[in-house]
């Protein structure tokens, strides 16, 4: 993260003990913030400073650090010789991963003085009659890190990997002081550090490693200075990714994360923006929904909440954003924007619009957020990016734009259309079919599973809570009841190893079952023993339920808006029945490659953007380089009368949008 590794904002408690363990002086910072620091001869302190206090300093000796609830924010450093513990509370959870791993790297990943070369020193530096100076300690250097994980049992003599005996030894504490100038060994503390695989912040998870790009740190600052930020960008710029960073490195209380649908609540480790709220459906009338928020339960998480994170914003309806603007006003008893919470919006208005109630037949009026006053009112930044991740084929990402903003030619027709012949099965894995109808996806899976031979196997889950079976059930992949039998096409559910391509989204069949789990095949050929996995999902109140289940889904099938998010391995479409603005672009934007996607019957009337978004956008793009601290919204958006692609109007707009492609291609 770009944020400094060796400071820490956070609650702390801390608490003084007598040698027979009976607790005397406790101070209690609400907030302070933890700084790493050396003296004048490189020992290092932890400096604590709170709200109108002088700081202090606790010397890093002989210190035990307990990170079991890391991922929740809390971890507490116990400073064994000063018989003291600090407790560290609602800490943002990557910011306090990477704080821990500096304590530990610059422990162990310098060379060493002994003690008694330091006491020298110390009467040197004493006597010299020089007054004490503390310094931030250095941002870590590759040879702390390799010196570090070496004496952690994490990296063998070479460069391989070592599986040390204490790594897999579970433990509660992690004791990373050095004694006499000599390591302990570190192995589990080490171990949880840097590989993590935590998910109720899927950010401390295997993600780790991958970093921020400069575009997406931008975002993160704005977010983390705690301004109302809206970010779009097309598929595959890592929106999702950078939301799941931006959480870690918020404080946990009052941070609620969201999105409109539940299989992209789970990806950010969040709940249902309808959830959350607490007005059902949105259908009520404002007065209604009012009541319905002021219920006590309902009106202690809005109270609570600070910031608001919504993903796939595109899906949110316009009505119900407005509502709910309202709401928090009222709620909250708080007359600005929102009532005061920061909102962190992201999504792409290209993809998937929101789900419209047909009334009395009526044609429905589609209502995006950004058509909504409210919206005008809140947004004060608005970023664009534009790197794509999920595609690295320069001719793919290129094609995926134009059909982004429906535009379809020859050449990309002629393309797109070469693809419905060509084979992407490998290794006995079918490519998933896309359906424009959920429940063709659900009848494809059913009797494909039917027509295999051999038993049926049932993977039940098991839920913390079995009363929320349903919504767990709905809004993670994972559901309560999973059959498979041998050859069954699957999909992996979880980041497992990214390196290994053992990733959400990843493409497998199953080849037996083996201590009652499956063993799955994927599309690179390796094998893996599908062991359960844990979902832990927020709930409104803040509280947890957990999932435990194989982490896998039948994949003959999907629907496009089950789609909507991942990243899949090897897809199939027909989409001569899509029905929305933007379908086909996100079918075709879940494909990794040209050369894993085939499409059976393009037609380039099967792909059209919206036309109120297409303004949206191109407004969005003129104000985004005049400034981007703008208000945008309705007010500046021209309705147009007909959706009609092929109005002089819209053809129009897409040229001046295709001069100044809304994404940079390469
Ligand atoms: N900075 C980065 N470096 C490397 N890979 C990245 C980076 N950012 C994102 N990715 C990867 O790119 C892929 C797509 O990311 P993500 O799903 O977040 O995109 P998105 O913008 O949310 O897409 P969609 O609009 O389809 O939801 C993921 O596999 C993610 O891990
Ligand atoms: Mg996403």
């Amino acid at each position: 993260m770009d944020l400094n590794d060796a400071v820490v904002t956070c609650a702390i408690n801390i608490l003084w003990s007598n040698s027979v363990g009976v607790t005397g002086k406790k101070i209690v910072f609400k907030t302070a913030t933890l700084r790493l620091v050396r003296n004048d001869v490189r020992e290092l302190f932890v400096e604590v400073t709170g709200e109108k206090a002088k700081p202090i300093k606790f010397k890093l000796r002989d210190v035990m650090v307990h990170k079991k609830f890391m991922s929740e924010g809390k971890a507490s450093i116990n400073f064994k010789s000063e018989n003291c513990v600090m407790y560290l509370s609602n800490a943002p959870p990557g910011i306090l991963m990477y704080f821990l791993r500096t304590i530990f790297i610059k422990l162990n990943g310098g060379e060493q003085k002994d003690e008694a070369t330091t006491q020298k020193q110390l009467r040197a530096h004493m006597l010299s009659g020089k007054p004490s100076a503390f310094e931030e300690v250095s941002p870590i250097t590759t040879t702390e890190m390799i010196m570090a994980k070496k004496k952690a049992g994490l990296l063998g003599r070479g460069t391989a990997t070592t599986t040390s005996p204490l790594v897999s030894q579970k433990r509660r504490y992690d004791d990373i002081s050095r004694e006499d100038g000599k390591s302990i060994s570190q192995a589990p503390a080490a171990k949880k550090l840097y590989q993590d695989k935590d998910t109720a912040t899927p950010s401390l998870g295997v993600e780790e490693k991958v970093k921020l790009c400069e575009e997406q740190l931008e975002v993160l600052r704005a977010c983390t200075s705690g301004k109302n930020v809206f970010f779009t960008g097309s598929a595959g710029t890592g929106k999702s990714f950078l939301l799941r960073k931006i959480i870690s490195a918020l404080p946990p209380d009052g941070t609620m994360a969201t999105a409109s649908t539940g299989v992209a609540a789970c990806l950010i480790g969040g709940t249902t923006l309808h959830a959350f709220a607490g007005i059902g459906g949105g259908d009520y009338g404002l007065q209604r929904c009012i009541e319905l928020a002021s219920r006590p339960a309902s009106a202690q998480i809005w109270r609570k909440c600070k910031r608001l994170i919504i993903d796939e914003i595109s899906m949110v309806d316009g009505q119900y954003f407005e509502k709910i603007e309202t709401v928090a006003r009222h709620v909250r008893k708080n007359d600005k924007p929102f009532g005061g919470i920061q909102l962190i919006l992201c999504g792409d208005f290209l993809q998937l619009p929101p789900v419209v109630k047909t009334e009395n037949n009526s044609t429905p009026t589609q209502r995006f957020c950004f058509q909504s006053n409210a919206w005008e009112k809140c947004i004060q930044c608005v970023f664009e990016l534009k790197e794509v991740h999920r595609q690295s084929d320069p001719q793919f990402v290129k094609i995926l734009n134009h059909i982004r903003i429906g535009h379809v030619n020859e050449e990309i027709t002629k393309r797109l259309r070469a693809t419905s012949k060509q084979k992407i099965e490998g290794n006995g894995i079918l490519a998933t079919q896309l359906c424009s109808h959920t429940n063709d996806a659900h009848s494809i899976n059913e009797s494909k599973l039917e027509s295999l031979d051999g038993e049926k196997v049932l993977f039940r889950a098991e839920d913390s809570d079995a009363n929320m079976a349903k919504q767990l059930d709905s809004q993670l992949q994972a559901t309560s009841q999973l059959y498979l039998k041998i050859n069954a096409q699957v999909m992996l559910l979880k980041n497992i190893n990214i390196s290994a391509g053992l990733v959400n989204g990843a493409r497998g069949v199953v080849v037996r079952i083996e201590k009652g789990v499956p063993v799955v095949r994927f599309k690179n050929n390796r094998e893996y023993l599908c062991k359960h996995e844990k979902w832990i999902i927020k709930t409104a109140s803040g509280g947890t339920i957990t999932r435990r289940q194989v982490p896998l889904k039948l994949a003959w099938a999907f629907s496009i808006h089950k789609s909507q998010g991942l990243t899949l391995d090897c897809v199939e479409m027909s989409l001569s029945k899509v029905f929305e603005a933007g379908q086909a672009y996100v079918a075709l934007s879940r494909a990794k490659s040209l050369d894993s996607l085939r499409i059976l019957d393009f037609d380039p009337k099967q792909v059209w953007a919206n036309a109120q978004v297409l303004q949206y956008y191109k407004l969005f793009r003129r104000h985004l380089h005049d400034s981007t601290m703008i208000p945008l919204g309705a007010k500046n958006i021209k309705r147009e009368k007909s959706n009609d692609p092929k109005t002089i109007a819209l053809a129009k707009l897409k040229k001046s949008l295709m001069d100044k492609p809304l994404v940079s291609i390469s």
